[in-house]
Parts: C-alpha cells; sequence; structure tokens
C-alpha cells in the first residue's frame, strides 16, 4: 500500500472510531458524550473497588436492612450512574408512559408537567423537589409553572451536574439544587407551597420516614405528589419468576426493598396526609413505559462495545464496564417487570396537608 493509501485508511479508521464514539455516543438530549464517562464524585481508579461495594451491600441482606447505611449506599450508586444514565437516556432519570406520536422527549415533559399541575402551584410559589438527580424534571416543571423549584438530591455529583444544566438552560434564578439527605432535610418546618418527587423515594428504607419528613416541610393545605416504583396487585412473592424479577430490579437500581402498591397511602396516612388520589399511571388506556427500554436494545449493545474500547484505552474507568453490564441486565429485568404486569415505576399518589394538625 502506498503512503497516500495508508494515510487514507488511517484516516478513515479514525473518522469511524470518533464518530462510533462521539455522535453516536451522546444522549439524546447532548451535554454527556461517551468519551465524558466518569465515576461522579469517585476518582477513576476508585470506581472498580466502588462497584464492589455497592454489590457487597446486597451480599449481606442485613446492612441493606440498617437504613443508616441506605443514603451512602445510594450515593455510591448515583456517582457510578449519573453518567451513563444521562449518556444513554437524558437528564430525567425516570420512565414515563409511551405517547403515540410523540418523543421520548415529549413524553418524559408530558410526564413531569403533569406532577406539577396536579399540585396546583402558583407563578413564584416555592415547590419541592425530593430526590431532584441532575434535575431534568425540575427544569421542565420550573418553565411550565414558573414556580421556584427547590430540589435536593443524596449525591454531591448530580448536584454540580443540576447546577450546571440549570445555568445552561437559563434556569438557574427558578430552579435551586442542595446536597441533602431527604430523610432529614435542611429546611425548616412549613417551608413550601407543594412538593413532588418521581421515582426518588424509593430508595428510602422507610417510606414512612420520607413521608414524614416532606410533611414537616409543606406549609398546611398545601400538595404533594409522588410516582412511585411499587409491586402491583398482580405479584405473587410464592412464584419464582416474580421473585426474581423484582430482586434483579432491586438489585440493579439500589433498592433497600421494593413496596407494595398497597402500602403507599396507608404511609401517607400514618404520617398525617389527606389522600386526595392515587391511580397507576402505567395501567391501561397509557401505552407501555417500558417500550423505550425495548427499543433501545441495539443502542445498549453499541455503547457496552464503546465502553469496553473507552476502558481498555483509559478514558473511561475500568469499572465502568462492570456497572454498564449491571444497567444492560437491569433493563431487562425492569422490561420483564412491565411486561408481566407486577411492577409499576409510577404509581400516582397526590396528598394534601392538612390545613389543621389533627389532634
Ligand atoms: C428511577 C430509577 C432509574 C430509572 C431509569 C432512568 C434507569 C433504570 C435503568 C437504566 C438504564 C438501563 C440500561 C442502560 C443501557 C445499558 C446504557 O447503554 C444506557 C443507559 C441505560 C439505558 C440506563 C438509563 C437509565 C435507566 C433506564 C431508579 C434507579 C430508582
Ligand atoms: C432515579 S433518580 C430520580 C431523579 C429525578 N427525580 C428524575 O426523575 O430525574 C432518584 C434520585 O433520588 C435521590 N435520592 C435517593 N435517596 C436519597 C436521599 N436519602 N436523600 C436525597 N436524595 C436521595 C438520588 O440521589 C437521585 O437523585
Amino acid at each position: 500500500m502506498d503512503s497516500v493509501a495508508l494515510y487514507c485508511t488511517a484516516g478513515l479508521i479514525a473518522g469511524a472510531v470518533y464518530w462510533f464514539i462521539c455522535v453516536l455516543g451522546p444522549a439524546e438530549r447532548k451535554g454527556k458524550r461517551a468519551s465524558d464517562l466518569s465515576g461522579g464524585s469517585i476518582s477513576a481508579e476508585k470506581v472498580k473497588d466502588n462497584y464492589n461495594q455497592y454489590w457487597s451491600f446486597f451480599r449481606k441482606p442485613k446492612e441493606i436492612e440498617s437504613a443508616e447505611k441506605v443514603p451512602d449506599f445510594v450515593d455510591t450508586f448515583y456517582n457510578l450512574v449519573t453518567d451513563i444514565y444521562e449518556w444513554g437516556w437524558g437528564q430525567s432519570f425516570h420512565f414515563s408512559p409511551h405517547v403515540p406520536g410523540k418523543s421520548d422527549k415529549d413524553a418524559t415533559r408530558i410526564h413531569e408537567e403533569m406532577a406539577v399541575d396536579l399540585i396546583k402551584v402558583k407563578p413564584g410559589q416555592k415547590i419541592l423537589d425530593a430526590g431532584c438527580g441532575v434535575g431534568g424534571p425540575m427544569r421542565a416543571i420550573a418553565a411550565h409553572s414558573k414556580a421556584q423549584v427547590t430540589g435536593i438530591t443524596i449525591n454531591e455529583y448530580q448536584v454540580q451536574r443540576a447546577k450546571l444544566h440549570n445555568k445552561k438552560a437559563g434556569l438557574d434564578s427558578l430552579c435551586n439544587v442542595v446536597c441533602g439527605n431527604f430523610l432529614k432535610m435542611p429546611f425548616d418546618e412549613n417551608t413550601f407551597d407543594g412538593a413532588y418527587s418521581i421515582e426518588a423515594t424509593c430508595h428510602a428504607p422507610k417510606l414512612e420516614e420520607v413521608y414524614s419528613e416532606i410533611f414537616r416541610v409543606m406549609k398546611p393545605g398545601s400538595l404533594f405528589v409522588s410516582y412511585e416504583w411499587v409491586t402491583t396487585e398482580k405479584y405473587r412473592d410464592d412464584d419464582e419468576e416474580h421473585k426474581d424479577v423484582i430482586q434483579g430490579i432491586e438489585r440493579g437500581d439500589a433498592l433497600p426493598g421494593l413496596r407494595s402498591y398497597a402500602d403507599i397511602a396507608v404511609t401517607a396516612k400514618k404520617v398525617g396526609f389527606e389522600v386526595v388520589k392515587e391511580k397507576d399511571l402505567a395501567k391501561p388506556p397509557s401505552k407501555p413505559w417500558w417500550n423505550r427500554l425495548k427499543m433501545g436494545r441495539i443502542a445498549y449493545w453499541r455503547n457496552h462495545v464503546v465502553v469496553v474500547i473507552l476502558s481498555a484505552i483509559g478514558v473511561a474507568p475500568k469499572g465502568t464496564v462492570d456497572v454498564h453490564k449491571m444497567l444492560f441486565k437491569t433493563a431487562d429485568y425492569l422490561t420483564r417487570g412491565g411486561e408481566t404486569g407486577i411492577f409499576s415505576p409510577m404509581h400516582m399518589i397526590l396528598c394534601r396537608k392538612p390545613e389543621k394538625a389533627s389532634e
């Protein structure tokens, strides 16, 4: 081969690798490229150890049950997955019903706007986002309602990402983000005119603790809506396949234990809320939320090749391949949970804090 052909071939290969990693790679809403994958607040050399540590929680189930350790374990999980989520899913870390004729991005926004419409807030009022991730929902909700949103997340890396995105979107005057534990929030009682939580309270070891903390910081008469991860009435714990699917979902999503749909309203009432409405938003006529996961399968294979190459050449931290493999399997468990109807990530509960505290 003469030198011109050699240069052309090398140029083509370099171009193809760039296209594969940087053009095909980024999340649907650009912001994270495959070449930017990191371990969040964990230094690159410690990603693999932290991944092993994450799994050790499941090897010692007693530790999971010990409630004080859960926030740390959830924090480790989000250091490991936040960049991969942003890269492969976008800035909203939740599901939404498929809406025929609408893109995933629009379906996600519709699901988020529904939450703030339910809590009936006015422009300028203060609302809480309990478990805000990198703030995808917060920005959609602030833009839609013009309310002042304060988000809280246990993960410092997510706070940095959320603040960066808020600024880029020109929404930093409406959106505020703090790092903290939603089981013990740094806010005074009766602070917020409303509150919402999207697919986040499932990380709390005891739902009662997070609900009572949200109740405390809300003003009397204000509304709270949550999209909960639950097992449905179809789940049977004497069915081995059901148990396997639910355990797979718990392990791949840092959950101390999925709750039954029946426990949600009971807990809300126990902490003092009035239950205004409760509905599983995954039920027909809603179209399957797991469609997006299923449709993405080819992209996940492609992503896996990208992650393997980037780890091998030292661009991505070594443990990234393990984390990606775990998510790959989790996508399958979640799809099975949706298809069998034993699991829902969008059991909606709308509650009011009474005007007067009950005796
Ligand atoms: C509410 C939670 C998170 C829900 C979802 C946002 C995430 C659950 C599983 C995640 C993913 C699975 C497969 C990944 C894929 C292998 C990778 O190539 C690209 C990212 C994924 C699609 C990733 C994206 C986010 C999820 C869908 C929980 C944690 C309570
Ligand atoms: C699946 S993500 C959802 C994020 C966001 N609601 C969204 O839909 O994009 C769950 C969020 O809950 C947060 N979280 C979990 N446990 C928490 C805790 N104890 N205190 C504060 N945030 C917590 C995580 O840090 C993460 O941001």
